[in-house]
This record gives structure tokens, C-alpha cells and sequence, in this order.
């Protein structure tokens, strides 16, 4: 038995929805509250199975961790162990986080290798380089990443590429280590901007988030703190693409527009209608879109996590579309799966050709968190019904996403099947 998503298309989705709050600003946040010698709290902290990962690797390394509803208490006052082990390690990608905050505050650091969606190679050595230059001595052997301080001092950072997690973890490393540090070509998301605002919060002195140069000027201690988790930008963005390929009419709360940009402006350029209200923004599918183009980039370039959103879209948009994924070397996974559903799209090295037509509905399977909404986006459109299995892709990043949609008028329902 296992649990599947059925959804059957050619619904208009209609109504309003909230956006929850980020995953990708909640994750390395809260491998960050390891730095702190007092208690922390953060509000508008999604209900998902990553959050449930992050919390028991702090509680593995002795922190206490409890959720009352919305909000997360950690205390890492009570660590007493620099040791993440692999069981817990390889069960995503963001365990990695943990040990940028165990050198900056324990000077010591023993993390196995991450795991997480099979998207690409997704090395450490950025992050690796990043401590060294700080002074934390980094060997690896028998599938850890052990890190001590040798002589930890502020260094200027020059990142091959501007990686998320490197930044983060190096941002946090920093942030108790004497000295002036510099990271330069450093990543410029929105969940960098909210590391940052929380760790200045307990009292750190970081200026640079959002911009390529972020200058670190370490303090002996941090405090604790209360702080609120930006609206996650990735399932804002997946709600904007649903409202479109349903040619449905959402209002979407507690979006930060800013955030969606490149979104906003690649659905406005097939043809959707995107309106700001003060709640947040609203979408108007229409029955006429155009092909267009797209580059996954670092922010503020389209991301990666809507890539596949995205082509979902695209192919159901008559025309041609080309779609050219720069960040991961393997992640046109759905490809094969759209293909299930009559999708007529070729992959050339690291771009896919979409010929948008019809779709109908097949058994597909998540390949990984963002495929796995895809398909849902693309059932969402073909005749039939599509059956979606690996929910548990899917649980990693979206809080009760068939619920949500339901909500929306989707015919939509997890069922156990054989
Ligand atoms: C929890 C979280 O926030 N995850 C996001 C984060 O992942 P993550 O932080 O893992 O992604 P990175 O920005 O680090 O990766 C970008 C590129 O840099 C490469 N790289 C990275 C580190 C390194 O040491 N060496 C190296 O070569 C990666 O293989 C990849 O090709 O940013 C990605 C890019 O926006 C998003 O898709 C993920 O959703
Ligand atoms: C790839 C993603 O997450 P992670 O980095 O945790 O694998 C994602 O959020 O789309």
C-alpha cells in the first residue's frame, strides 16, 4: 500500500490561499539558532517533513526543540555533541547547515554528507574552502566532514559560484569568528536577506545580504531571539502557475512581490494577468498564452525550484518553448514523466525543447521535491486523471498542497492504493 496523489483536470481554480513560510529561509534559520546562548523563537514556521528532519538533527545534537502550532522554541544551550550523524545527515540536503553553526560556536564539527533530491553532484567544496579560509582545519574521511579551529580568523571569501548553502553556512561560521569577513560573489536570495536579518537580530553585525558582498565582523556572543520566517516564495510562485495553467482566477496572501520577479515576469509574458491587491497579488489565467524562453539563474534570475512548475505550463502552451536549466546538471527529470502524459519535449544537454499541446492524464511518479509539484500542476490541465506516486518528495516542501488546491475547487485526493 502507498499513498498517491489523483487529480483529475479541467477545473478553473478559484478563491484565495496563504502562503506558508519558507522552507528554504526556515532550514538554515534554524541551523543558525545553534549559535545562540539564549532561547529562540520563530513564528510562520511551515508544518513540513524537512522541519521535522532539521528538528531532530538539533535534538540529535542536544538541542530542545518544540512546536507550538505555528511557532518553533529551540534552546541550544544544551548541546553537547558536535556530531551529525549519517542516518540523519543523508535525509536532505540542508542537514549540511548545522555545520557552519557548530564551527562558529563550539569550534568544532563532525556532519556526514548531505543527502537530499538526486538533482545533481551538489559537491561541499565551496563550503569546505569557506572554512578553511576561516581557520577551521576540514578533513574528510569515511563519509565525514570533520572541522576544527586551528587559528579562526575573519578572511576575505571569493565563491566560485554564488551558492546558497555555502554563503549560509559560511555566513554563520563567521558570525562568532574574530575578525572582519568578506564573501565575495556570495549568493543573493531572499532567504540570505532573512539569515541575515535573523542573526543580526541576536546580535550579530552582517551588512551585505541581497547584494554580492556580505562583510561579516565576528562578535563573541549571540542572544536569543523572536523572529518571523519570510512567505516562501517557491510555493507562491507554484500557486501562480497553478492559477494559470487551470486559466483559473486566485488571489494569493502573504507573498512578498519583490521576491517573485522573475516569476511574475515570465507568466506575464505568456499571457497571464498578475495584479497586485493589499493582501498580496492576484492571477488571471487566460485561454491564449505564448511560448516563451527561460534561464534558470541565481537570484534574481528565474530559479531553479520553479523550473519545473514552469515547463509544466509551457507545455501545454501551443508553440515552442525552450527551457535551459544552468543551476543542476540533472534536473529535467519530469521530462520523462510529462512524456507519460504526451508531453512532446526533447532534452538537449542542458536545455529541453517544449512543443506545447495537450496532455492526458497517466501514472507518473516525483522524481524529486519540484517535479513532484509539477505533475500535480500538469493533472491539474489534462483530460483524465493522473495518478501521482513518491508523496513523499512532495511533503518535503509543500504543507498540504492537495488540501490547498482543493480548496481552489481542484478535483484532487490522497488515497492509499495497492
Ligand atoms: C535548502 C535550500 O535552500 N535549498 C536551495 C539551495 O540549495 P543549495 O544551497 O544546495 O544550492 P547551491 O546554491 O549551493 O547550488 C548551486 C550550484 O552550486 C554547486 N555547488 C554548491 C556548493 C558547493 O560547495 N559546490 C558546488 O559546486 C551546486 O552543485 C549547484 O550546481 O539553493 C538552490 C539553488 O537556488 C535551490 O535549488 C535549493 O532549493
Ligand atoms: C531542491 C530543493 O531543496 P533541497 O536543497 O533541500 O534539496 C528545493 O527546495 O527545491
Amino acid at each position: 500500500m502507498e499513498e498517491r496523489l489523483l487529480v483529475r483536470g479541467g477545473r478553473s481554480l478559484k478563491g484565495q490561499i496563504s502562503i506558508s513560510g519558507s522552507k528554504n529561509a526556515t532550514l538554515p534559520i534554524m541551523a543558525a539558532s545553534l549559535l545562540s546562548s539564549g532561547e529562540v523563537l520563530l513564528n510562520d514556521v511551515p508544518d513540513l517533513e524537512d522541519i521535522n528532519v532539521m528538528s531532530d538533527a538539533l535534538s540529535i545534537l542536544g538541542a530542545k526543540v518544540k512546536r507550538e502550532g505555528r511557532g518553533l522554541i529551540i534552546d541550544g544551550r544544551s548541546v553537547n555533541s558536535f556530531e551529525l550523524p549519517e542516518y540523519i545527515s543523508r535525509r536532505m540536503r540542508a542537514s549540511n547547515l548545522v555545520m557552519g553553526a557548530l564551527l562558529g560556536r563550539f569550534k568544532e564539527a563532525r556532519v556526514a554528507y548531505p543527502g537530499g533530491c538526486a538533482i545533481g553532484s551538489r559537491p561541499m567544496d565551496l563550503h569546505i574552502k569557506g572554512f578553511n579560509s576561516l581557520g577551521y582545519d576540514i578533513t574528510e574521511g569515511f563519509g565525514y566532514m570533520y572541522g576544527k579551529e586551528v587559528s579562526a580568523r575573519g578572511k576575505e571569501i571569493m565563491l566560485d559560484v554564488p551558492s546558497v548553502g555555502a554563503t549560509e553556512n559560511i555566513m554563520m561560521a563567521a558570525a562568532l569568528t574574530p575578525g572582519t569577513s568578506i564573501i565575495r560573489n556570495a549568493a543573493r536570495e531572499p532567504e540570505i536577506v532573512d539569515l541575515q536579518n535573523f542573526l543580526n537580530c541576536m546580535g550579530a553585525k552582517i551588512r551585505g545580504a541581497g547584494l554580492d558582498t556580505i562583510r561579516i565582523e565576528g562578535v563573541k556572543k549571540l542572544g536569543g531571539v523572536e523572529h518571523s520566517v519570510i512567505p516562501d516564495r517557491i510555493e507562491a510562485g507554484t500557486f501562480m502557475v497553478a492559477a494559470a495553467i487551470s486559466r483559473g482566477d486566485v488571489w494569493i496572501e502573504n507573498v512578498v512581490m519583490e521576491h517573485l520577479q522573475p516569476v511574475v515576469s515570465k507568466l506575464s509574458e505568456v499571457g497571464v494577468e498578475i495584479l497586485p491587491w493589499s493582501g498580496g497579488i492576484r492571477l488571471i489565467g487566460k485561454n491564449h498564452y505564448k511560448p516563451t524562453d527561460i534561464k534558470t539563474m541565481p537570484h534574481p534570475g528565474f530559479p531553479t525550484d520553479m523550473q519545473a512548475q514552469m515547463m509544466a505550463l509551457l507545455a501545454t502552451i501551443p508553440g515552442t518553448s525552450v527551457m535551459v536549466e544552468t543551476i543542476f546538471e540533472n534536473r529535467f527529470m519530469h521530462v520523462q514523466e510529462f512524456r507519460r502524459m504526451g508531453a512532446d519535449i526533447k532534452v538537449e544537454g542542458r536545455a529541453a525543447i517544449i512543443k506545447g499541446g495537450e496532455l492526458e492524464g497517466a501514472i507518473v511518479e516525483s522524481t524529486d521535491l519540484r517535479a513532484g509539484a509539477a505533475l500535480i500542476l500538469a493533472g491539474l490541465w489534462a483530460a483524465g486523471e493522473t495518478e501521482i506516486s513518491r508523496l513523499d518528495h512532495i511533503d518535503r516542501g509543500y504543507e498540504n498542497i492537495h488540501e490547498k488546491l482543493k480548496r481552489l475547487g481542484a478535483d484532487i485526493e490522497r488515497r492509499l492504493v495497492h
